[in-house]
């Protein structure tokens, strides 16, 4: 098994509860993989481990060819909520991804916040606190800190789950974006098939807890990279969604 992530012999259970059954799984780097499954499966489990968070009750996870031991600024989470603190400013969240940058000097780090201010579309919002802009901005911010601290690996639970439905499509198409433009690798956790198969390049569908493997789509065979949101109405969008579904139904016998 090759990949940049490797879950090598994968278990873990929370005391007698078994929640990930033994995983091999290995995930390129730059490339967004996401992780499909059953409200309760474990998907949630599987990320915390890869952001060293859990521990694995057995096997490992290895990152560029490391074991995870425990959390570091490579592995950024995103969560659906309260993933910028409110007492900071925009500008200060952003910067306090920063703050255990010693290899970057003032100027450096002042550059790098104007990059993600614009690149997210913040630069005017610099200055409010969360409580004062919309949850979409509310997650650009959060995504903006993590890229900011130098994760080259972006673990995102549900990051859009809370969002209507407008600003979700949004966010979906800048988040592709944004992957290709800084070559990030993002595991991104959805029970959402429309989301997951507009943002993957592979998808890997869990099965009921314990979670396992039911099936790995390979969604870069069959839409480009760069995703418009009119490719949703192509045919190609409709067979792969269609086949997912398909697959929820027969593999995971969740009913959706
Ligand atoms: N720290 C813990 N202690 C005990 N049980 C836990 C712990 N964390 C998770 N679990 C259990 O593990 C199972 C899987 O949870 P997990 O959050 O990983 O699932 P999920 O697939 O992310 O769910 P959802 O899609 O609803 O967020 C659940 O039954 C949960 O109750």
């Amino acid at each position: 098994m090759s990949g940049y992530v490797q879950f090598v012999d994968t278990a873990k259970s929370f005391g007698p509860v078994d929640v990930v059954r033994k995983t091999d799984l290995g995930l390129d780097r730059n490339s967004l993989v996401v992780f499909l499954g059953p409200s309760g499966c474990g998907k949630t489990t599987l990320m915390r481990m890869v952001g060293g968070l859990d521990e694995p009750s057995s096997g490992s996870i290895v990152l560029g060819g490391e074991k995870v031991v425990g959390p570091d600024r490579r592995r950024g989470m995103v969560f659906q909520s309260y993933s910028s603190f409110p007492w900071l400013t925009v500008e200060k969240n952003i910067a306090f991804g920063m703050r255990y940058r010693k290899d970057l000097g003032a100027a450096e780090k002042a550059e790098r916040m104007r990059h993600y201010l614009e690149l997210f579309g913040l630069a005017d919002f610099a200055g409010s606190y969360p409580n004062r802009i919309s949850g979409g901005m509310r997650q650009r911010v959060a995504i903006a800190r993590t890229l900011a601290a130098g994760s080259d690996v972006l673990l995102m639970d549900e990051p859009f789950g809370a969002l209507d439905a407008l600003t979700r499509e949004r966010l979906q198409v800048e988040l592709r974006q944004i992957q290709i433009r800084e070559e990030k690798t993002i595991i991104f956790v959805t029970h959402d098939v429309e989301e997951a198969v507009f943002l993957a390049d592979r998808i890997i569908l869990f099965s009921r807890r314990p979670a396992s493997v039911v099936a790995d789509i390979d969604v870069a065979a069959e839409l480009s990279p760069q995703r418009p949101l009119e490719i949703r109405e192509t045919q190609k969008f409709f067979e792969l969604r269609n086949k997912i579904l398909h697959l929820i139904r027969n593999e995971t016998g969740v009913v959706v």
